[in-house]
């Protein structure tokens, strides 16, 4: 089977193919069946025979170089990421950053995983050895290409796993160049095998009796999906799944800062992120002074082709999903939102962009708790502003959701500002910032966001979930990537029960 894709690449990247987020066909690929994904494991079974014989000295010393070459590589990655995805070329330069970042910073750990010696009576000993899976599952969603392919394949092969990677169908290209880059820089071939399709392509995956592992990013139902499948052949899995996230701005915020953070949350990437804060609660005594220059700075986003260095906003992914977009916007009007600014389809002035699915960023006032474009997940550049009288009752507001990705406060009194994060349920929060994704922490959701609280969430266990589905970034993602063995050492004779 072919499939087609709206946003893609020709392989060139000559002055035409800048004008490609209309529609046009630039790429087809075949989906890959049973007999291709077959052999994508195999391969990367036999990668994985050399791989995790090496020291992770050895490991590093590779990651390092594909990092170094990514590095290298960054203006033209980005270019071909901007036409695979539609975000502007500045976004897609620093998605690139943090990519090589991440191969660095999991090339430094390779070294340092070890287990323990643990002294028995009578001179007998054991120890626990930290060893890899086998091979490993990537899928990945169309926001972020090769962020994700780098973020899920760095930490899996600096613990010695194979890899073979799935991206979305939307974006298939530069999960490509990594795997080019990674056997570049010296990993066995078939250590990150990339295969093309879509969902039946990706069950093919997740069924495969040789692989170990499933590291999935998407929306909550395929999740569910996935982990169905998953749990058939007893393997982990770790979920990076959508959100509804809260940012609450208290009336002492630094407002400039607030502002920054409130644009930082809803229109990065078209406002395409998995932990956006779309519902932004505002203090009451603020709430006119913050939306008027939320309004304004919304306002002045420049929209077009993402490959132009001016350009802030892009094209979203496909027609489909501007006219879901599009739909939310009209659904908030007629449950009583305000459209402060734009939610209406663009025309960039280039004839050549016309048919692109861009949109005006888009701004709700009169927002309530109970509306749909408050309650559900829009992935797209709808920022919705509620506003709240006091801590305790945002509080609970914040909270009252299934999901639990991110969360944010902006507030001077920085005593608050740890006991509101304390408080709500989210995998990643920030204090007077949004958005920002340093390597070295961990990324992750609560709740249908990717964890599971332990049993009912009361007000003594709240935010106590475990990372059972796991965490990308950040040194925990070495556990989910690996798995103990105990070894122990009898010095004396067997004392037989018999
Ligand atoms: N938490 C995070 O880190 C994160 C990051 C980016 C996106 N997301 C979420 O992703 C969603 C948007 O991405 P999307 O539309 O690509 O999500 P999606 O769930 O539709 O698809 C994600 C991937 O899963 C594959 N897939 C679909 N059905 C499958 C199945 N049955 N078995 C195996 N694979 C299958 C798709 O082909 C794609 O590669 C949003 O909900 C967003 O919040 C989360
Ligand atoms: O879409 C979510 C993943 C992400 C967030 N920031 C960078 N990548």
């Amino acid at each position: 089977m072919t499939t087609q894709i709206g946003v893609s690449f020709d392989g060139s990247l000559d002055e035409d193919s800048i004008w490609t987020w209309c529609s046009r066909v630039i790429a087809t690929f075949s989906c890959s069946g049973e007999k291709e994904v077959n052999l994508a494991v195999e391969d990367a079974k036999a990668a994985f025979k050399i791989w995790r014989q090496k020291s992770g000295l050895e490991r590093g010393r590779i990651l390092l170089e594909a990092a170094r070459i990514i590095r290298e590589r960054t203006d033209e990655i980005a270019t071909v990421e901007s036409i695979n995805n539609g975000k502007s070329i500045l976004e897609a330069r620093l998605d690139i950053d943090t990519s090589w970042q991440c191969l660095e910073y999991y090339a430094g750990l390779a070294g340092s995983m070890a287990g323990e010696h643990i002294q028995l009576p009578g001179g007998s000993f054991g120890y626990t050895r930290r060893e890899p899976l086998g091979v490993c599952v990537g899928i990945g969603a169309w926001n972020y290409p090769f962020q994700i392919a780098s973020w899920k394949s760095a930490p899996a092969l600096a613990c010695g796993n194979a890899m073979v990677f799935k991206p979305s169908p939307f974006t298939p290209v530069t999960a490509l160049l990594l795997a080019e880059i990674y056997t570049e820089a010296g990993a066995p071939p078939g250590l990150f095998n990339v295969v093309q399709g879509g969902g039946a392509t990706g069950q093919l995956l997740c069924q495969h009796r040789d692989v170990a592992k499933v590291s999935f990013t998407g929306s909550v139902p395929t999740g569910t999906k996935i982990m169905e499948a998953a749990a058939k052949g007893i393997k982990p899995v770790t979920l990076e799944l959508g959100g509804k996230s809260p940012l609450i701005i208290f009336a002492d915020c630094n407002l400039e800062n607030a502002v920054k953070g409130a644009l930082m949350a809803n229109f990065l990437t078209q406002g395409e992120v998995c932990c956006n804060g779309t519902r932004v609660f505002v203090q009451k005594e603020i709430l006119d002074k913050f939306t008027e220059q939320v309004v304004q700075q919304t306002q002045r986003i420049k929209i077009g082709d993402p490959l132009l260095e001016g350009t802030r906003m892009g094209p979203l992914i496909n027609r489909p999903h501007l006219e879901r977009v599009l739909g939310f916007v009209k659904g908030a009007k007629e449950q009583g939102a305000k459209v402060l600014c734009g939610g209406d389809p663009y025309v960039p002035e280039d004839p050549k962009l016309k048919d692109g699915y861009f949109m005006r960023p888009c701004v709700l006032g009169n927002c309530r708790d109970d509306m749909t474009c408050v309650k559900e997940e829009i992935f797209g550049p709808v920022m919705s502003i509620l506003s709240f009288d006091t801590e305790a009752e945002v509080l609970e507001r914040a909270n009252n959701t299934a999901f639990g990705l991110a969360a944010g406060v902006f507030t001077r009194d920085l005593q608050r500002a740890h006991r509101v994060v304390a408080e709500l349920q989210a995998g990643v929060c920030f204090i007077n910032n949004y958005n920002v994704s340093p390597v070295e922490l961990p990324f992750g959701g609560y709740k249908k966001s990717g964890s599971q609280p332990v049993g009912i969430v009361t007000a003594q266990n709240r935010g106590a979930s475990r990372e059972g589905f796991g965490r990308e970034n950040g040194r925990v993602t070495i556990e989910h990537y690996s798995q103990l063995k105990t070894v122990c050492v009898e010095m004396g004779d067997v004392e037989s029960a018999f």
